[in-house]
């Protein structure tokens, strides 16, 4: 007995309607997925015509369908360049992170609400702005500098010399991965940032959000404040970087991974706290009249 499998739309599986419309490669419909499926389940016994097969699938032809039921000498496959094959046979790993990131970058959209002056929040966007200021890396070099020149007590200077270090490790860092991931910034974002460097074109990750995780865990350690100001502290850092979502500058795996490594690179500069007794020259060298 013969029974003949059906696709979601009713219609055997290993048709094909040219008719339809949809882009085989973006999901146009559910065909296409059943012809990868069929590549992967059946494999061919000997490698040619599991080559062939593939080269079949419309997911390789781009801008042709195959005709329904084809001909009865059909024409050569075309050769399909490497980069431009799909894998037919993703592992579980691969699934689960193709996955995520389109989770990442439909709920990225979705909070994108103050990305320009006409989006639904868009009368939010100057607070925002401001939120971006308050964790730029300029502002905050500065300022502790400022703070370095006027202190006069060994122990504040110590506490703003490992703060000047962690603000450039974190620099360092950031700039690192960002180079290294290349990953670009979201489409709906407006490159309208104050005072960027050439990495900042990329997005993962959120530098602003490694700088609040880093500054606050660091404030929150070194300074005595009252609890209510330690919740400011902490809502500081959260915010700003919801904020960076919001504002469509970055996605929302930027911004988690960012809370992650700021919170790391704190580990780290404590690990390696400059004291007077184990970096005496530079020390030394800040108190040259
Ligand atoms: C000393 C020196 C080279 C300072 C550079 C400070 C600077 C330009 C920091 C960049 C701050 C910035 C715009 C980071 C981008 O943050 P995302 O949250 O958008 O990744």
């Amino acid at each position: 007995m013969q029974s003949t499998r059906r696709n979601t739309e009713g219609r055997p599986l290993g048709t094909c309607d040219p008719s339809s419309s949809g882009s085989p490669a973006h999901g146009g419909g559910s065909r296409f997925e059943f012809q990868s499926l069929l590549s992967s389940r059946a494999p061919a016994a000997d490698p040619t015509s599991a080559r062939l097969r593939a080269s079949e699938s419309p997911v390789h032809r781009r801008g042709s369908f195959p005709l329904a039921g084809g001909g009865s000498s059909p024409a050569p496959p075309p050769q399909v360049p490497e980069e431009d094959r799909i894998d037919l046979n993703p592992s579980f790993l691969g699934i689960a992170l193709r996955s995520l990131l389109a989770i990442d970058l439909w709920l990225s959209k979705k909070l994108g609400v103050c990305a320009g002056e006409s989006s639904s929040w868009g009368s939010m966007r100057p607070l925002m702005k401001l939120l971006e200021i308050s964790g730029h890396g300029i502002p905050w070099l500065l300022g502790t500098l400022y703070c370095l020149s006027r202190s006069d007590s060994w122990a504040g200077r110590e506490v703003l010399m490992n703060l000047l270090f962690a603000l450039l490790l974190d620099l360092l860092l950031v700039s690192l991965i960002k180079g290294l991931v290349r990953r670009r910034r979201p489409a709906h974002n407006q490159m309208d940032m104050f005072f960027t460097v050439s990495v900042d074109k990329y997005s993962f990750p959120s530098g602003h959000t490694t700088r609040a995780a880093l500054v606050s865990r660091f404030i929150l350690n070194h300074l005595v404040l009252a609890i209510p100001l330690r919740v400011l502290v902490v809502l500081w850092a959260f915010i700003l970087g919801l904020s960076r979502v919001m504002l469509g500058r970055h996605n929302v795996t930027d911004v988690a991974f960012g809370f992650f490594l700021g919170y790391m690179q704190y580990s780290i500069v404590d690990y390696c706290w400059l004291s007077p007794h184990t970096a005496p020259v530079l020390f030394v060298l800040w108190n040259q009249p």
